[in-house]
């Protein structure tokens, strides 16, 4: 895995390749590349000892002309201002591709969770809120989950703000538990459009998905789930990974085995039934039909990107590749479907969360899976008829070009236009 991208720098690169097919003055197409706002703040907090820790976190709005922003919340060792930049900025024009009323925001902890208890980690985050209670609201900033946040997360904040408050607000976040406000079907909502857009895609490519092999880096929410729905499609799991390494079985795994294997012990690799070990970077450039990168940024940089052997890459991670691995998978004709499309049922259903938790009114997870059908697939066609007619080098400056214009816009009908 490389380090050397700085994620923010990619974003922008991401962007520039976009703004050369889009008739949109530069000076929008500069702002379109800064946040608004970041929040940064040092939590103090008490540790089960009686110590006092602070934990450096922040929260980036990076533009709200579409509507509030929108995004998770990270908790890891690499979280940085400029990580954080990034993931707000890519969660602008994921909103924008799937055409929801939102603009971007993400936030993090920079804190690695396997070091603290249950109850560090409550006041942990109940400091976070506290210090992001003035910057967010159900029509200013909702955050959701992110890397190692989960329901369990959302709950203490929602609970927290919805306190200081003095008032019920189950809309100033997604990714609650049902119990909570939670919509049926947001845990599952990023694997599953993944597994959406690879059963697309391999349509498009006159692919057969059934029997197609699948590698898939990252067993958390995204990864595993993704790994489950496209073995439901017929394909075949051959290799799974997570932050201790990766195994790989010839005739597939079952990833509901996989998943109550990492349960109990922590990690994919105490799973029993495989043939090989594998490292992560053995994992990224095994010879499959499809390649799932569902962990963390730059996992593929420029030079291992010559080794991938993936015929399809679906990004379920955010920024999985670096700029430079997107040119060499480009020249080599491998077909990368981008992240802001492939992930973004995540904050689809977050946002039917919304609107459910706005109206009072709940859906069953049978419309939430429909109608999130229904929005891949719409953008999926979107990004499709924009690389098509306009002859543009791969799906990622499709969909960049199809999100940038809304947002442009957006901008545009404010009346601040340059
Ligand atoms: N959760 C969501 O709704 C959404 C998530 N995403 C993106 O999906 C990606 C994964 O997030 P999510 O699944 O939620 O997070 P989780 O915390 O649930 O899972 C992350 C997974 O990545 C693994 N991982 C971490 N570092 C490495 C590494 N160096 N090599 C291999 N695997 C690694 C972790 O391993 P281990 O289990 O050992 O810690 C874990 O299995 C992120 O890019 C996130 O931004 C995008 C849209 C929505
Ligand atoms: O559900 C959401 O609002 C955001 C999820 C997220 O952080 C992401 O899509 O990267």
């Amino acid at each position: 895995m490389s380090d050397d991208a700085n994620p923010f720098e990619s974003l922008q690169e991401q962007i520039d390749d976009a703004a050369a097919y889009l008739d949109v003055a530069p000076d929008v197409i500069n702002r379109l590349k800064y946040p608004q706002r970041i929040l940064e703040t040092n939590l103090s907090v008490e540790m089960d000892d009686g110590t006092v820790d602070v934990f450096q976190a922040f929260r980036s709005q990076f533009n709200g002309d579409r509507g509030p922003y929108k995004g998770g919340i990270r908790y890891h060792p690499n979280v940085s201002r400029d990580e954080v930049k990034a993931l707000s900025g890519w969660m602008v024009y994921k909103c924008a591709v799937v055409d929801i009323p939102y603009g971007g925001g993400k936030g993090g902890i920079v804190i690695d969770p396997s070091e603290h208890s249950e109850s560090e980690l409550e006041r942990i985050t109940r400091a976070f809120a506290t210090e992001l209670r003035p910057f967010i609201g159900e029509d200013r900033d909702i955050p959701a989950p992110d890397v190692n946040t989960g329901q369990r997360e959302m709950n203490w904040i929602k609970d927290t703000y919805e306190t200081l408050e003095g008032t019920t607000a189950p809309g100033v976040i997604t990714g609650k538990a049902p119990d909570s406000g939670g919509s049926a079907g947001r845990v599952e909502a990023t694997g599953r459009s993944t597994a959406i857009t690879a059963r697309e895609a391999f349509d498009y490519l006159d692919k057969d998905i059934d029997g197609a092999t699948v590698a898939v880096q990252g067993y958390g929410n995204a990864g595993w789930i993704a790994a489950n729905l496209i073995d439901e499609l017929g394909a075949n799991v051959v290799a799974v990974s997570d932050s201790s390494g990766g195994i790989y079985k010839e005739g597939g795994f079952d990833p509901k085995a996989v998943k109550e294997a990492k349960n109990e012990s922590g990690s994919v690799t105490s799973y029993d039934d495989y043939d090989e070990e594998l490292s992560n970077e053995e994992l990224l450039t095994l010879d499959v039909d499809l390649l799932v990168p569902a962990a963390l940024e730059n996992a593929i940089d420029g030079d291992l990107a010559q080794d991938v052997q993936a015929d399809v890459v679906v990004e379920a991670a955010n920024g999985p590749l670096t700029p430079d691995a997107d040119d060499v998978l480009t020249e080599r004709e491998v077909t990368v479907f981008p992240d802001i499309l492939a992930n973004a049922g995540g904050v689809t259903v977050s946002y039917f969360e919304w609107v459910q938790n706005r109206q009072r009114f709940y859906w069953t997870e049978e419309r939430v899976n429909d109608e999130l059908e229904r929005i891949i697939v719409d953008a999926f066609e979107n990004i499709v008829d924009a690389y098509e007619s306009k002859d543009l080098p791969n799906f990622r400056t499709a969909a960049y070009v199809v999100a940038i214009e809304r947002v442009a816009k957006a901008y545009q009908q404010s009346g601040n236009w340059p």
